[in-house]
């Protein structure tokens, strides 16, 4: 694909780094509505949270949720790592991604938020359990060869654990490593339902240049 010519849903100057999946056309939608997903990175660790319920739910991600009405989408983020982290962070934005799932009839438009500092004391909610993981092997991953990366053991780098990508959604192994290195991303994946599990069934994911 040339570089722009973007997936419906994407604007703005964007490099393409990896696009793929077996669907030939993007998925139709008419709705879209706003979310966002933050991530704190502290020295060589990134703090993700363990979802243990709703949409997502045993998968790692950042914390994130519905942009409210009258909220900015950075107002929403604050208030999301609030409420599922506890903690505050200085977050500025880092990426765009539009998703499509089975079975839901909009598009989830998610800002994603980064932050290298925080305050407060990481704490579990009902919906959300903090966990930290080591950086130490963060690699930008620019092609569709997920093999030896998926791996359902977690390697250990030091005291904690490596970024668990087989416990998190699929798109994250491709836009998280580029988020840690502090490059600005948009992407879309469009997910089908396989049993409990979505499947990426055309994916797109780009720097911004
Ligand atoms: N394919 C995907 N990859 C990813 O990394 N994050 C995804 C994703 N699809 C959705 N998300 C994120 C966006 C957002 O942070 C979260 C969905 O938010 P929630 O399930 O927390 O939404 P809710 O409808 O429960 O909102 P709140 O009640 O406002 O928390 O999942």
């Amino acid at each position: 694909m040339d570089a722009t010519v973007l997936p419906p849903g994407l604007n703005g100057s964007l490099k393409v780094f990896v696009e793929g999946g077996c669907d030939t056309d993007w998925r139709p939608y008419t709705q879209t509505r706003l979310y966002t997903n933050a991530f704190v990175i502290n020295d060589d660790k990134l703090l993700l949270g363990f979802k243990k319920r709703g949409f997502g739910a045993n998968l790692y991600n950042g914390f994130g949720g519905k942009v409210e009405p009258g909220e900015t989408p950075i107002e929403a983020a604050r208030r999301e790592l609030r409420e599922e982290a506890g903690i505050d962070a200085p977050l500025e934005h880092a990426g765009t991604l539009v998703f499509l799932t089975e079975g839901t009839e909009w598009a989830f438009h998610i800002d994603v938020f980064s932050a290298r500092s925080y305050t407060g004391i990481p704490t579990e909610t009902d919906e959300m359990r903090p966990e930290w993981f080591s950086l130490a092997e963060n690699s930008v991953n620019g092609d569709d060869d997920r093999s030896g990366l998926t791996s359902s053991t977690t390697t250990t780098t030091g005291s904690l654990p490596s970024i668990p990508y087989s416990r998190m959604w699929a798109d994250d192994i491709y836009w998280l490593p580029h988020l840690v290195e502090g490059k600005r991303f948009a992407g879309r994946a469009d997910f089908a339902k396989d049993g409990d599990t979505y499947v990426m069934k055309k994916f797109w994911f780009g720097l911004v240049c």
